[in-house]
């Protein structure tokens, strides 16, 4: 077993209101665990005091066996956790392949822009536009690469989303709900990609999600919340028929 990711105690308040009440949880390399619970029950609020958007008031998170508890952001997308609006929007005039280029961390900085003309960059480029063109193709966008992502389907900008988070040799990838406001039959597509993205790539996903009916098949294992607390975990048909769960969900 090789866990990735240990967060112990994660307590977080706003104010008088207790919203984390004290969070365990640990999870393996490679595998797409889903967080469920009825709203306000706080998943939000935790993936964001991981991906270092919030700290906690209390508690303590480890990546990759470093503690990251009071890591920022930036800091924490440095050590390969990122979560996906991190990645800044799209460009809607640049085509999908430009996209993937200015989101890679790996470029040399300001003089990618700057120094078109130097070798250090060429080679850059080179490895970088291999890298973009792979990962296209495991997202399924390799023949829209020469279109504006402006003209991408809605589904297509979420697949470009999730690929672009992966252009960072990233490990851990956080969602929040990646399938709001997309029609089932591209849910599933973009659910069955994240899906083969972590076994074949071995990154780990935590994702948000509130379409159980879709996202449950595709998820290795459920931590489900209510009220700041992890009520049940485990296999997801386990977790959908435990009874704090059932109850949550009816009391929402
Ligand atoms: N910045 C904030 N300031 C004050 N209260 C907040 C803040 N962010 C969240 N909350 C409160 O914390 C609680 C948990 O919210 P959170 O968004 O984490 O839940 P959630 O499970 O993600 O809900 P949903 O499924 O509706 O998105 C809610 O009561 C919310 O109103």
């Amino acid at each position: 077993m090789m866990i990735i990711l240990s967060i112990s105690d994660i307590r977080k308040n706003f104010g008088g209101l207790t919203v984390l009440h004290g969070i365990d949880m640990e999870l393996e390399r490679g595998k797409l665990y889903q967080l469920i619970g009825p709203n306000g029950s706080g998943k939000t609020t935790l993936i964001n005091v991981i991906s270092g958007l919030l700290k906690p008031d209390s508690g303590k998170i480890v990546f990759e066996g470093n503690d990251i508890t009071s890591k920022g952001l930036y800091d924490t997308f440095k050590t390969g956790l990122v979560r996906t609006w991190q990645v800044p929007q799209p460009f809607a005039n640049l085509t999908t392949l430009e996209n993937f280029l200015i989101s890679s961390s790996n470029n040399s900085g300001e003089s990618f822009l700057y120094a078109a003309l130097k070798s250090k960059w060429r080679n850059d480029e080179e490895k970088i536009t291999d890298e973009a063109l792979e990962i296209m193709e495991l997202v399924n966008l390799l023949s829209q690469k020469d279109t504006l992502s402006q003209n991408l389907s809605g589904g297509q900008q979420k697949l470009l989303e999730l690929g672009r988070a992966m252009m960072s040799g990233v490990q851990m990838i956080l969602m929040d709900e990646p399938i709001a406001g997309v029609n089932p039959t591209l849910a599933h597509e973009i659910f069955d990609k994240i899906s083969k993205i972590c076994k074949k790539q071995k990154i780990t996903f935590l994702i948000v999600e509130h379409r159980l009916d879709i996202a449950l098949q595709y998820a290795d294992y459920i931590f489900a919340m209510n009220r700041g607390k992890i009520i049940a975990k485990g296999n997801p048909d386990d977790v959908i028929k435990h009874p704090e769960v059932i109850e949550s969900y009816l009391g929402e």
